[in-house]
Parts: C-alpha cells; structure tokens; sequence
C-alpha cells in the first residue's frame, strides 16, 4: 500500500529551490533513506514532506494525517518529566504504548526523570520514543541517530525494523549506516538549477 508518492516535486529555502524533478513512492514496509551532502536539501525535502513548508512545484499525495516528523530538535519539555512527555504526546496524537515506547529505547528507569536533565543521547531516545506513540504509520526523520551511541542506534534500528514490519514505513535522512535493509535516494542528481528561480530573486537572500 502506498503511503505517500511525489511528482515532479521541487523544494525550496528561503524562495529558491534546492531540489527539483523529483518522482517517488513510499509504501508500508520501506525504509526510504536519503542521501547527499551537506546542504544538498535532505532537510528541505523532508520537511516539505512533512507539511511543514510548501512545494515550490509539483505535488505530494498523502494523507497528512499519517505523518509523524521528528527534526534536528528534540521537540522535548524539560519541565515535564520524561513518562509526561510521552503521555503528553500521546494525547495530542491521539495514540498510547508509552510504557512500551520507553522499554524500545531503554528509558524506563528514567520515567520519572525531567526532562531537561537528560543527556543528549537520552533526549534523543526520548524524541524517538515518541514517534511510537503517535500510533503515526510514516516516520519522517531527520538524522536520528545524532547523540546516540552504537547501543542506542541499534535499538533505533530494532525500533524501525518493528514499525515497518508492522505496516509501517521510514523517510530517513542520514549520513550513517544503519544497518537496515533500506530504498537509497541519492538527492544529488536533482540539485535545483539556478535558471528555476521564481519570485524576486533578491528577496530569496533576506
Ligand atoms: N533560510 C535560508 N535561506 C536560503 N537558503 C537556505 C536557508 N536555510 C538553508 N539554506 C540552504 O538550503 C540548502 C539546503 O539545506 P538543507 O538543510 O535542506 O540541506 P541538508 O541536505 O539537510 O544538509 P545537511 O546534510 O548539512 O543537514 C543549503 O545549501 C542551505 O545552506
């Protein structure tokens, strides 16, 4: 089942586009992994796919009710202890599991934690534990793995693994291997030619 498909889609920071031309499909059990250098556009894309950022062009089909977006930051309360978080976000998005969700990233000892007292690492577990929650079937992740120690991105890729074999389906940006069977898009070639510009080509540097 297909989850979310673009076409001819273009992306753009700041009015001008980074990407352009780009045609694919996500459907439940993959795990879509984009690559590219710094600054190619992964972010960009992602969070344009998320809903967070129009398309410059072309189209996205998804229900938009499917998508569970984690970025650069953790998205955490730190005056909320770290089981508030996770009941917390359950509430929004309407799903449960949180005594599950802190077991996937070993963060049951912590529950009663505050957040704003966590490592790096354990925050971003905690920003990762509440993808489980969403009850969201596409995960939209923005280099998760960042923080993390090899124990910690192995129970990332264990936490992924589950979530796709249960219908779910991964956009990942990340500069790692994570060791998961996984689609690779290679954003390079799609890089945006300057003479695509719309709009007031000043305004783009603002
Ligand atoms: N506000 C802005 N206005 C104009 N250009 C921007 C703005 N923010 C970012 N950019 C540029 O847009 C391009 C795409 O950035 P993006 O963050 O999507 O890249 P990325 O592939 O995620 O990079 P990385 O691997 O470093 O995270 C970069 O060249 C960046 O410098």
């Amino acid at each position: 089942m297909q989850l979310i498909s673009v076409e001819n889609l273009a992306v753009a920071r700041g009015g001008l586009p980074v990407l352009e031309g780009m045609d694919f499909a996500v459907s439940a059990g993959d795990i879509f992994v984009l690559r590219g250098p710094n600054g190619a556009g992964k972010t960009t894309l992602l969070r344009t796919l998320a809903g967070l950022q129009p398309a410059f062009e072309g189209t996205i089909t998804a229900d938009p009710d499917t998508i569970a977006y984690a970025g650069h930051a953790d998205g955490i309360k730190a005056v909320l202890t770290l089981r508030e978080n996770l009941t917390f976000w359950a509430g929004v998005y309407g799903g449960q599991g949180i005594e599950a969700a802190m077991e996937a990233f070993d963060l049951t000892a912590l529950a009663d934690r505050m957040a704003g007292n966590l490592s790096a690492g354990q925050k971003r577990r905690l920003g990762l534990a509440r993808l489980l929650v969403t009850g969201r079937p596409v995960w939209v992740l923005d280099e998760p793995t960042v923080s993390l120690d090899a124990a910690s991105v192995a129970l990332f890729g264990r936490a992924i693994r589950t979530h796709v074999a249960g219908g779910g389906a991964a956009i990942i940006a990340t500069h790692i291997d994570l060791g998961i069977e996984e689609t690779v898009f290679d954003v390079t070639p799609f890089k945006a030619r300057l003479d695509k510009m719309s709009g007031d080509f000043d305004e783009a540097f603002l």
